[in-house]
């Protein structure tokens, strides 16, 4: 796959690295890692800004607050000459899982540049003992909404929500042979016009013939019972995304996370418990049955993009005129 790292045109087009083998010994990482960096760091301190590549210097970014922390670093609003942006800034790591987790982002973020449905990205900086992404500044994440909204999330803006996920994840399938691996409520964003985008690319995996072959880390309690079965040595494919899509469907409608106990216990839940169902009275039937149809314990039985962006929740909530930032206003007070 050819690694940009420039936004859309600012790195050598010719320059293209070879697929990583399925199970890379820990040299080869490291070299990987390695070359991965040497390449990102020519694109460092380039922003684009409304349509204008321009150098950029790092002293002028200035932070107004802290957003939030992740496991790879922290996030805070700034400001650069007068544009506001969300700053994800992940310390620089010895540790090649560490420092391919950021770059993976980074990839990812700036391959996606012509994705509606994907946080935009407008350069980065890297320093001696950080990364810098400059990404547009969303409003919040949709687990910080249900916290703060203390109330489920209604069925035509999780329509329209499903929408923009089930696009943002068939383009990256589709334009970059790459599959999400940590879909779940604190990887969507929403902004203050409505606009909904999949973010945080940290553990995306390059699928090889339609198929993910390394064993990343996600969040385990979204994750498809395929993937959490230590009996189950076999890849995976793009149908563990659906299930975690489906798995936050019915928390951001409910709003809650829909197994409970330990850890341990929902762990074992997920690979051996009958999955969530949305409870037929509360809900439209083709909302139900898009749910159950992601979350079969079967991967093989579960809708691809294409056969999810036929169903017919998905071209009901299309043709509907849902004014998100009318709600997400209403539900925060503003
Ligand atoms: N572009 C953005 N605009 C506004 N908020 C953002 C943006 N990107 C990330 N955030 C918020 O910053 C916080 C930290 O995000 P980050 O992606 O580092 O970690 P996370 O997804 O919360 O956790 P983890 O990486 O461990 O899964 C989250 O609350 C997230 O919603």
């Amino acid at each position: 796959m050819d690694r940009d790292f420039g936004l859309g045109g600012l790195s050598d087009p010719s320059f293209s690295i070879p697929e990583p083998v399925p199970h890379p010994s820990s040299r080869d990482n490291d070299y990987n890692v390695h070359q991965l960096l040497e390449q990102a760091i020519k694109n460092s301190g380039v922003l684009s800004l409304q349509g204008n590549k321009q150098k950029a210097d790092i002293k002028d970014l200035i932070f107004i607050e802290d957003i939030g922390h992740g496991s790879c670093g922290t996030v805070g609003k700034c400001s650069y000459k007068g544009v506001i942006m969300a700053v994800k800034i992940m310390p620089r790591t010895k540790n090649s899982y560490e420092m391919s987790r950021i770059l993976m982002d980074l990839d990812v973020i700036c391959l996606s540049f012509d994705c509606p449905y994907i946080v935009r990205c407008f350069g980065y900086f890297i320093t001696p003992t950080d990364v810098r992404v400059c990404m547009e500044c969303m409003a919040t994440c949709l687990d910080r909404l249900l916290i703060h909204i203390r109330q489920p999330i209604p069925e035509r803006i999780i329509g329209k929500l499903s929408i923009s996920i089930i696009k943002a994840l068939h383009y990256l399938k589709t334009k970059h042979q790459i599959m999400h691996r940590d879909v779940k409520p604190s990887n969507i964003l929403l902004d203050w016009s409505g606009v909904i985008k999949l973010c945080d690319f940290g553990i995306a995996g390059r699928l090889i013939e339609s198929r993910a072959h390394s064993k990343q880390a996600g969040c385990p309690l979204y994750m498809g019972p395929e993937r959490l079965d230590p009996s189950n040595t076999n890849s995976y494919d793009i149908r563990s995304d659906v299930w975690s899509l489906g798995l936050t469907l019915v928390e951001l409608a409910t709003g809650q996370y829909p197994y409970a106990g330990s850890e341990f216990e929902m762990l074992a839940k997920i690979v051996h418990g009958e999955p969530p169902r949305l409870r037929p009275g509360n809900f439209t039937p083709e909302f139900c049955d898009l749910v159950e149809k992601c979350l079969q314990r079967e991967p093989n039985l579960r809708p691809n993009y294409n056969e999810l962006l036929q169903h017919p929740f998905i071209l009901f909530h299309e043709q509907q005129e849902t004014d998100v930032e009318e709600w997400f206003a209403d539900v925060m007070g503003v």
